[in-house]
């Protein structure tokens, strides 16, 4: 029965947490991502111009998938496609013997410019996984049925290490009792429904909840755009700039906290977390941790709201379903 426990280590403004993993027999710090289903690393086979600064996985450990080939676009139009390995991977102490490792080809600017991040380890459900023809399984669904209990656990902090734990839970994380709703994986997220939103002490409902996705890949908090409206409306010198393409606020705003409800319990982000980064280093102007989810299709709760709690994704029942506590 394996267990394991690996940081995560927050990037500049918190943009993205990286985690070590070992592949073959080279460390990587990888993005874990329960947005997606990909395991996927520079490699000695990416173009240099675009692996320039970036850890590489060398498939000589690992042996080819033949004729397997994966190609994945994100949200955000960032993309990254290329070759199938089956390989060693550790996590945590955590160990897959024959892990489907896609080593890229090809990637866009966006992964090439972020020097700290080596690749993603997606954990979201294998049916979105992007390997064909024959799609493979993700790093927890290879090793799930050799850990105590088939869950891991989320635990990214503001601006400092947090963790990710694979096989148990681990109460000295979290306070009070951890609230569950069940997950529906028709679209491969752990998608769960947020129940209401409202901003600062009281509680004036900022909006109605709606369907939600849980995503450690992704660094904002994407809301309905009545929502995100209603709630920047509170703040002196908000504006929707559309240059910028979003909610902006003046550094010097204090944003009042931001409470979700889900499960019948209330999660509250702190106004801090939603001052998220000037728009350039020095500049008066910050960038909103809450956005529209406008084009999206559904809310994302990404790492602004993630790293205000403990969370669970739990597969170990008859159905997956996810748990939430206050850190
Ligand atoms: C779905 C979505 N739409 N839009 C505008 C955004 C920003 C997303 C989320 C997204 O792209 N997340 C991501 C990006 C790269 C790697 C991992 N996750």
């Amino acid at each position: 029965c394996q267990t394991g426990e690996v940081a995560a280590d927050p990037q500049l403004y918190d943009q993205s947490y990286l985690s070590p993993v070992t592949i073959g027999n080279s460390e990587l710090m990888l993005d874990f991502d329960t947005g997606s289903a990909d395991l996927w690393c520079f490699s000695t086979e990416s173009p240099a111009a675009q692996s320039a600064g970036h850890g590489l996985y060398n498939p000589s450990t690992g042996t080819e998938l033949d004729g397997a080939f994966w190609d994945i676009t994100y949200g955000d139009q960032s993309a990254a496609s290329g070759n199938v390995f089956a390989d060693k991977v550790v996590v945590g102490g955590v160990t897959a013997t024959k892990q489907a490792v896609e080593a890229a080809t090809s990637v866009s600017y966006e992964f090439t410019e972020d020097v700290a991040s080596d690749g993603l380890l997606g954990l979201a459900f294998s049916s979105i996984n992007t390997i064909l023809p024959q799609p493979q399984t993700t790093f927890f669904d290879t090793v799930r049925n050799s850990l105590a209990k088939a869950v891991f656990t989320v635990d990214l902090k503001k601006g400092a290490a947090g963790s990710y734990t694979f096989g148990y839970i681990d109460s000295s994380k979290y306070s009070g009792a951890i609230t569950y709703v069940p997950v529906n994986t028709a679209n491969g997220f752990w998608q769960f429904t947020a129940d209401g939103y409202s901003a600062g002490g009281s509680d004036s409902s900022t909006g109605r909840g709606g369907v939600a996705i849980a995503d450690t890949g992704t660094s904002l908090l994407y809301l309905p755009a009545s929502v995100a409206k209603a709630y920047y409306s509170g703040i002196q010198g908000a504006t929707f700039d559309f240059r910028q393409g979003g909610y902006t606020i003046p550094c010097s705003a204090t944003p009042p906290d931001f409470n979700v409800a889900i499960g019948g319990k209330t999660f509250t982000v702190p106004g801090s977390y939603i001052n998220y980064a000037p728009l350039r280093a020095g500049s008066s102007t910050c960038f909103g941790g809450i956005q529209a989810d406008t084009g999206i299709g559904f809310s994302i709760f990404g790492d602004v709201f993630l790293k205000a709690v403990y969370a669970v994704f739990d597969d170990s029942g008859s159905s997956p379903r996810l748990g939430f506590a206050a850190q």
